[in-house]
């Protein structure tokens, strides 16, 4: 069963508030809005901002409501995260694949909020086109493909799904290792075409077997589990010192794992220190007849190396689910045009080639759509930063009815001396209720309540923190 769709943890304002009152009187005052149009009963606590969809050079005051939001949802996100964001009335535009680079500059250039996964590459140079981007939700682990140094020092904060395909991935380990193990793929391919081919030799139990784990991460930690279950023994190698699980070990240094290890499955995240960092000289230190199994990045594997590791008889066989150049959706071909070994590699023996798929499943989709589009619908309506991956983490308890007259001000700013003072010299002229401020590298995050705030002064407010030299982006929610 599918995860509930509703947002509800985020808490819900009725229609004659004083966002309402605010509603109107701004909403005539600078035009975006036609006069008592909106919100409705099921907004959400904070429906009307300024500043959201503004570059730091841009002045313009645009106040928005939910129904003003719009969200691009790209590589077929599950249906579970899309219909959270369409119940809080965002426009929603969701697409199956990833975009070209052109094409994804026109989509980005007016939307508010971008969800993707693995394919599409938000680069700082896609990113300068995203004038009223706020936010980005990487449905998926990974966030390598998101520029998130510029995304930070650009007002736009990037959430992840922290572990919710880890067990998704660990399984397809399991049955890959088995499947490499019994030459699974080669016998079932020869018997689609009619051949039959019974054969024991070179296929091998995984009991007593030696499975090394590189990078011990949710998806290493959870594998170990599995293999130990069967009976395999588990090494490990991670950059961090770590408590391994049952009777697993961790070892030293890379080469002496690949020196011990049978099977050999890569967990990593991409990083510069993670780029090909299986090579000719790591090869070189696998037992003859091993198996790798690649499910992390394609970056990490140096595919030429790893077609000459298999033609020499070290790799008894590989399963590859990631690759340098993917396909932007399905049905696109798998040659050469994307990769220039791709057909060397599809005519190795034993070789099972899977299309990105260690994290899909019903489940792991499910529960990915739930949890991002919950970030996203929290950062948006309420600026909670909680699980962010480039910024720092800011909560505040929501406003409840109890609460008149008050807004929120998020600030986003530069990390230097003195910014704190001149936004509390800003704030101290109302009466700040709670504030919570942190600091991630060169950005660091405001979040304050205050109360007692005429519809007349939030203009000036915004524009006051607005002129301070060292804000990236000011966001008054009401
Ligand atoms: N094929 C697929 O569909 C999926 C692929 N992935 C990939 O798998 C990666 C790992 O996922 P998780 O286990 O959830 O990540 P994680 O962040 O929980 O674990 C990664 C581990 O790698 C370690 N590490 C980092 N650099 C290292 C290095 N140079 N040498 C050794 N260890 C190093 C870290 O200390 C950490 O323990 C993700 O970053 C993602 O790229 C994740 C999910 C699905
Ligand atoms: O979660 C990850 O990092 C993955 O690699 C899975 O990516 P996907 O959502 O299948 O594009």
């Amino acid at each position: 069963m599918p995860p509930a769709s509703t947002a509800q943890d985020i808490p819900q304002r009725n229609s004659n508030s004083h966002a309402d009152d605010l509603a109107r009187i701004v909403s005539s005052s600078f035009g975006a809005q036609e006069a008592g149009t909106s919100p409705t009963a099921s907004f959400h606590s904070y429906p009307n901002s300024y500043g959201a969809g503004q570059r730091p050079s841009t002045k313009q005051l645009k106040p928005f409501h939910t129904k003003d939001i719009k969200v691009l949802l790209l590589e077929n996100v599950n249906l579970t995260g899309q219909a959270i964001l369409r119940d809080q009335g965002y426009q929603v535009e969701a697409l199956k694949t990833s975009l070209p680079e052109d094409q994804l500059i026109e989509k980005i250039s007016d939307v508010h909020v971008i969800g993707l996964r693995s394919k599409t590459q938000l680069t700082a140079s896609v990113l300068k086109h995203a004038k009223n981007l706020i936010v980005i939700g990487c449905f998926c682990i990974g966030t390598n493909q998101v520029d998130l140094k510029y995304a930070a020092e650009n007002g736009i904060c990037v959430f992840n799904s922290p572990f919710s395909n880890s067990r998704s991935v660990a399984e397809l380990m399991i049955g890959e290792i088995i499947a490499l193990a019994r030459q699974i793929g080669d016998r079932n391919n020869e018997l689609h075409r009619g051949v039959w081919n019974k054969v024991s030799n070179g296929c091998w139990e995984v009991r007593g077997k030696t499975l090394g784990i590189v990078g011990y991460g949710h998806v290493g930690s959870q594998l170990s589990v599995l293999a130990e279950a069967m009976g395999m023994k588990v090494i490990y190698y991670d950059v961090v010192n770590l408590m391994g699980l049952g009777t697993t070990a961790q070892v030293q240094s890379l080469d002496e794992l690949l020196q011990q290890a049978d099977f050999v499955t890569l967990h990593v995240p991409e990083l510069p220190e993670t780029m090909d960092m299986l090579s000719t000289h790591q090869f070189a230190q696998m037992k003859k007849g091993s198996y790798l199994i690649n499910a992390s990045r394609g970056s990490v594997v140096d595919i030429p190396a790893l077609i000459k590791a298999s033609q020499d008889g070290i790799l008894a066989g590989a399963a590859l689910d990631v690759y340098p150049n993917e396909p932007g959706g399905n049905g696109e071909h798998f040659h050469n045009d994307l990769n220039s070994w791709t057909q060397e590699l599809r005519d190795l023996k034993n070789v099972i080639l899977t299309p990105h798929i260690g994290g899909s499943t019903e489940e792991a989709q499910s529960a990915i759509g739930v949890e991002v589009a919950h970030a996203l619908v929290k950062y948006v309506n309420l600026g909670t930063t909680s699980g962010a991956v480039n910024m720092p983490e800011v909560t505040l308890r929501s406003l409840t009815m109890d609460e008149p007259n008050h807004v929120r001000v998020i600030y986003i700013h530069r990390n230097v001396p003195g910014v704190l003072r001149k936004v509390n010299e800003i704030l101290g002229d109302h009466n700040v209720d709670k504030q919570m401020t942190d600091s991630r590298g060169d950005v660091a995050y405001l979040m304050a309540d205050i109360s007692n705030v005429n519809t007349s002064e939030i203009k000036d407010l915004y524009q006051s923190l607005e002129d301070l030299g060292s804000r990236i982006r000011t966001r008054v929610l009401y």
